[in-house]
């Protein structure tokens, strides 16, 4: 920089003639003219290339006609209008291009992934110590590295392996719903919590760890809140907020941040930590850190990386995996006519005789066909944030470096051209093969597409059939004995949840409650080693 200007220092001055100096001067101005114009131009031609969408204010864009909740439902009420391969909308500070067409997030999310696999910045969730987490981390090296390692302990071998596990905790579920059926969400959450612990840490009672169990249900929801979309956070639209000190007068969320991130780091670092101390001791039991630790080369930046990639196994599994087994309630209260057919289904197959598996998943269509309609009813994320990392051009459409892209899934799942009646919960669409299918949408797509999603329906099917095995679903009666059906009604939160409802777990026979019984004792006998790692 230094020899630059010194260079320009010394540049001697040239003389022109001054007749020479006018034609330069005009030469000069031509270009510039020229330059001038063909910004225009090209800014033109942008503009007149940007994708449609609902005419907003001067300064405030769309900001006012925003809803407060389910702006995925607003959104695919624009996009019948404006269009569903990309629709533009804008607030102060960002604009979003919308998409609500399977095809065309297929095309920008996997056909041109290295130009839309990055994610918008949350400033607020970063600070609040979740700057690492796979989830939230740009498209850069390190998430290439998380996400080979999540491969290799989600990948469909290792998930097969872990089928008697998951058999395992469903029946210890079953008991828990027998005996306490009021707090059924809550052991849901234990059920998913137990196996991803299991499956991220490993060692001798994790499982059992109550303050570890507890810590991470609260990362969580901690993690919920300052990602929510719309939650409110002032700081992630003006980020320089966030250097203000947390005793300035309206920074509570630097309060928040310090008051939540110890939780958080503690959550993510207590158990890795204590399998290296396992490992020295030579007490490890097999599990993703055990393994990583093990098989990789380890420098501090590799070690890291597997502490946080290890925290996002959880808090990708324990919220998602509860809210997709609250709709199954909430669906199996409300169409009792679909309970008995999966029941049907389920006493021809299986049996009265053993608990069904998810090695059962392929004799049992009617049971699989209500879970993927669960995961179209009700997909878990409504939508889903990119941003594009160049300038690109899709369907004569302009789309600048930066755009925060939205894929709104909601409407894809809900499209009723695709999916006839699309609010009713009707598993039956999902018999005839012309029907496509929801998994394909629900879990994303491209390089951020869910590693987690094998073991997740996994999980989702073994509860689901092992419930409608033994249990009638019956909802509650009140006072003058009419039965109190739950409305199908969303909380507003990142991860969507049915507003609480109650539910009673009645079992279907003597029989049934015999074989909860049996199936308990005899999964808490077996050790509950992944077998996956014990080679
Ligand atoms: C009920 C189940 C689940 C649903 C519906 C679900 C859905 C999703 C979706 C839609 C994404 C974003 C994909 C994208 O942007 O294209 C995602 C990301 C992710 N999920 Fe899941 N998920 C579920 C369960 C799980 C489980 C069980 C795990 C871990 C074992 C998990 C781990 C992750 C991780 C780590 C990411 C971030 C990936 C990245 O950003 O590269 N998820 N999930």
């Amino acid at each position: 920089m230094e020899a630059r200007s010194a260079r320009r220092l010394h540049i001697p001055a040239i003389k022109f003639p001054s007749s020479e100096v006018t034609m330069l001067r005009e030469l000069f101005a031509l270009l510039t003219a020229l330059l001038i114009a063909s910004k225009i131009l090209r800014s033109y031609r942008r503009n007149a290339h940007l994708p449609p969408g609902p005419k907003g204010l001067p300064l405030l864009g769309n900001l006012l006609d925003m809803p407060k909740k389910e702006v995925h439902v607003t959104f695919r009420d624009w996009a019948r209008i404006y269009g569903k391969d990309l629709m533009r909308v804008q607030v102060p500070g960002e604009t979003f291009y919308v998409i609500s067409n399977k095809k065309v997030m297929v095309d920008l999310f996997e056909g041109r992934s290295a130009t839309y696999s990055d994610k918008p910045r949350m400033t607020m969730a970063e600070s609040t110590g979740f700057k690492n987490v796979t989830p939230l981390l740009p498209y850069n090296a390190r998430l290439k590295t998380s996400r080979r390692f999540l491969k290799q302990c989600l990948s469909p071998a290792a998930v097969r392996s872990y089928h008697p596990y998951i058999n395992n905790r469903a029946a210890l579920l079953l008991e828990a719903l027998h005996t306490d059926p009021d707090d059924y969400v809550r052991h849901y959450t234990r059920m998913a919590a137990h196996t991803a612990l299991k499956i991220t840490y490993g060692y001798e009672g994790v499982t059992e760890d109550r303050h570890l169990l507890e810590g991470a249900i609260e990362t969580m929801e901690i993690f919920a809140k300052v990602v929510a979309p719309g939650g409110g956070w002032m700081v992630d639209a003006l980020p320089i907020l966030d250097r203000l000190p947390a005793w300035f007068p309206f920074a509570g969320f630097k309060r928040y941040q310090e008051l939540a991130k110890p939780v958080v780091l503690e959550t993510v670092c207590r158990p890795f930590e204590e399998v290296k101390k396992h490992l020295a001791q030579g007490t490890a039991d097999g599990s993703f850190c055990s393994y990583l630790l093990q098989t990789e080369k380890i420098i501090p930046e590799v070690e890291d990386c597997i502490r946080w990639a290890a925290s996002s196994i959880f808090l990708g599994q324990f919220d998602t995996t509860t809210a997709t087994l609250s709709w199954f309630t909430h669906a199996m209260l409300t169409h009792p006519e679909v309970q008995q057919k999966a029941q049907a289904e389920l006493d021809r197959v299986v049996g009265p005789d053993r608990l069904p598996g998810v090695e059962d998943r392929d004799s049992l269509p009617y049971v699989n066909a209500i879970l993927k309609e669960i995961f179209r009813w009700q997909p878990i994320l409504s939508m889903l944030p990119r941003t594009s990392n160049q300038d690109d051009e899709y369907t004569g459409y302009f789309i600048p470096k930066g755009t925060y892209m939205l894929a709104n899934i909601w409407a894809v799942l809900h499209d009723p051209e695709v999916y006839p009646n699309p609010e009713t919960f009707m598993p039956e669409r999902h018999l005839e093969s012309s029907t496509p299918d929801p998994l394909e949408v629900a879990f994303g797509f491209g390089r951020r597409v869910c590693p987690g999603m094998l073991v997740a329906q996994a999980q989702a099917f073994a509860t689901m059939a092992c419930v409608l095995a033994v249990f009638d679903l019956k909802a509650p009666k009140d006072e003058f004995g009419n039965e109190v059906v739950p409305v199908t009604k969303s909380v507003d939160s990142l991860i969507n949840f049915p507003v609480p409802f109650k539910c009673m777990f009645i079992p279907r026979s003597d029989a049934a409650l015999e074989i909860i019984q049996r199936s308990a004792e005899h999964a808490r006998f077996i050790p509950d080693r992944l077998e996956r790692w014990s080679d």
